[in-house]
């Protein structure tokens, strides 16, 4: 059976209801993804749930410190035994690399270490706020520059920034797009949007969704739909 693309980001402030969610799930159809809110009202033991569950989770804190502080951080974050981290790439070179030498030397070295770049809900105006002259796509391919010389596993970026990426980086270093949208879905606060099918004719290994499908009125049968359309 082919791996999940689809990772879904479990935004919900109630535990019961996400377990409710999960409980309809099984780990041939997603991947899971638990972020800042989620971590914050249940901590690590909810991570460690949904590990036992058999599901490859993605913990989504997006670690920016010092290095030191990071490598720490990231080298717990592993040991809950989870798929997947991240950090920010403008963190910069030292800060990776301190995270990957943590990883390698936990318990559980096989979790993929990523890089966050320009968030997807920054357009090119909210962008300029931050750093004159510069485009979404230019600062994420400055930016994967950065994490590529770590010799990180990838990064998250827009599904946009995708055919110029490839243009410089190979099917294995790994493009996890958030701002994944359903024809005809509501972006919310996300600026930098695609299609699934289109994010993944673009060169994308993995699709973060979050209230498109948590927020559906049948989550199941949006993610169905969306992996029926990708497959
Ligand atoms: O690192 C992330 O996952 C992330 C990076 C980014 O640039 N944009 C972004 O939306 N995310 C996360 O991806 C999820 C997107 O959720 P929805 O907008 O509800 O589909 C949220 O959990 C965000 O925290």
């Amino acid at each position: 059976m082919q791996e999940p693309r689809v990772i879904v980001a479990l935004d919900y402030d109630d535990q019961a209801q996400a377990l409710s969610f999960i409980d309809q799930l099984d780990p041939s159809l997603c991947k899971l993804k638990v972020g800042k809110e989620m971590f914050t009202l249940f901590g690590p033991e909810f991570v460690k749930l949904l590990v036992d569950k058999g599901y490859d989770v993605f913990l989504d804190l997006k670690f920016h410190d010092i290095p030191n502080t990071v490598a720490k951080a990231c080298k717990a974050a592993a040991e809950l035994g989870v798929w997947m981290v991240n950090v920010h790439a403008s963190g910069g070179i030292p800060m990776m690399m301190a995270a990957k030498q943590a990883i390698a030397s936990s318990r559980h070295p096989s979790t993929k270490l990523i890089a966050v770049t320009v968030l997807t809900s920054m357009d090119q105006a909210q962008l300029n706020e931050v750093i004159d002259d510069v485009t979404p796509k230019e600062q994420v391919l400055r930016l994967c520059a950065l994490t590529s010389k770590a010799e990180l596993d990838g990064i998250v970026c827009s599904a946009q920034e995708a055919v110029a990426l490839r243009e410089h980086y190979s099917d294995d270093f790994l493009l996890v797009t958030p701002g994944i949208r359903p024809q005809g879905a509501d972006a919310g606060d996300q600026k930098r949007v695609m299609t699934p099918s289109d994010a993944i004719d673009h060169g994308v290994n993995y699709l973060v969704m979050g209230r498109p499908i948590t927020q559906a009125q049948d989550p199941i049968a949006v993610l169905k739909a969306v992996n029926a359309s990708i497959s």
